[in-house]
């Protein structure tokens, strides 16, 4: 077995997935064509089945040859391929990025209900871990924030999406690719300085290590992890706080208590109301800081007027009562 894929089944062990249906999610770039070869390599015998699933944004010109790609590299292998096109136009509050994300993880979801899968897995690697806990570090960030991709997280009620190759460097994926002489599509916007995460990629994080920190990726590796662990614990009492302050829920709108929220600690009350918002899959990356803000003047204040947060939720309070209503 190549180490690269020791490295995978040590992360994934094949026969915790022997008989269970798994769905790939493969790009075409070089980290996920790396995991479903790796899969492929390593999955055991069972009644199990391994599905490639491609989501064709239509944003790039070379769209359909990622497509043909993928199916190809899948029916090499004898491995099932569903492709997944978005027929509309991409926007949303967030950016065409997200759009495309949200879109993509919507398909996903939706194949793997239809198809019975146990899992749905991506190919996140240490890099991209590193990154996006950089990137977001220079944003702004919260607790969640730094704990960066998780690991592991729930997709759908027993459909679980889980990230492999999240402990493995690109690099390791390069090498694999280049003794499998495996070839692979290159997204060329990933080059392109334009995009800050790029720039972040290309520039920011080789100066970084040559210049003063060579250890850079490690520290915000085991910063990812040391985060993680106090988000968990955070999750936990922020939800049964949520559970406390929650007075009714229905299709049209919550009523939270806003005393029992407004005198828990601010910090996290805040993580309840995140908690709430992810639970209705409002949108929160457009939730600013001083949205957060406004929202807990709300719920401490004595006379507010209601207000609209982005989404289009209304926020109302009445006596002690928050009322949170989505207006669309
Ligand atoms: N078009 C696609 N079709 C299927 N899977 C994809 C596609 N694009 C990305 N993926 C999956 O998502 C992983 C992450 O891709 P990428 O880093 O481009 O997305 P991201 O938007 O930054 O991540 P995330 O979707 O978790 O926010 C890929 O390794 C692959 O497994």
């Amino acid at each position: 077995m190549h180490p690269f894929e020791k490295a995978v089944a040590a992360n994934w062990p094949p026969h915790s997935w022997s008989d269970c249906t798994v769905m790939v999610a493969v790009s075409g770039g070089a980290d996920s064509v790396a995991l479903l070869r790796s899969l492929a390599a390593i999955r055991e015998s069972g009644p199990g089945r391994l599905i490639a699933v491609h989501v064709d944004h239509n944003l790039r010109k070379e769209s359909d040859t990622d497509a043909q790609f993928v199916a190809q590299l899948a029916q090499q292998l004898g491995i099932e391929g569903i492709l997944g096109r978005v027929d509309f136009e991409l926007s949303g509050p967030d950016g065409i990025e997200a759009a495309a994300r949200s879109a993509r993880y919507g398909f996903l979801r939706t194949f793997a209900m239809d198809h019975g899968a146990r899992y749905v897995v991506t190919a996140h690697t240490a890099d991209d871990q590193i990154e996006t806990v950089l990137h977001r570090i220079l944003r702004g960030t919260s607790l969640a924030g730094l704990s960066g991709i998780p690991r592991a997280r729930e997709l759908e009620l027993g459909i679980s999406l889980l990230r492999p190759m999240l402990s493995i460097r690109r690099s390791e994926v390069e090498a694999y690719l280049a003794d499998l002489g495996q070839t692979f599509r290159h997204d060329e916007t990933n080059d392109e300085s334009r995009f800050f995460r790029n720039r972040l990629r290309n520039d920011l994080l080789p100066l970084l290590r040559d210049a003063y920190l060579p250890q850079v990726d490690q520290s915000l590796l085991r910063l990812a992890i040391g985060a993680a662990e106090c988000r968990e614990y955070v999750e936990t009492q922020a939800s049964q706080l949520l559970d406390v302050c929650l007075m009714r829920e229905t299709d049209e709108s919550v009523t939270l208590d806003a005393k029992k929220l407004g005198t828990a600690p601010p910090f996290l009350a805040k993580e309840a109301c995140v908690l709430l918002w992810k639970q209705h899959a409002w949108p929160r990356q457009s939730m600013s800081r001083e949205k957060w803000e406004a929202l807990w003047t709300l719920i401490t204040g004595d006379s507010p007027a209601p207000f609209e947060l982005p989404g289009g939720i209304r926020a109302e309070k009445k006596g002690e009562q928050l009322t949170l209503t989505p207006l669309e």
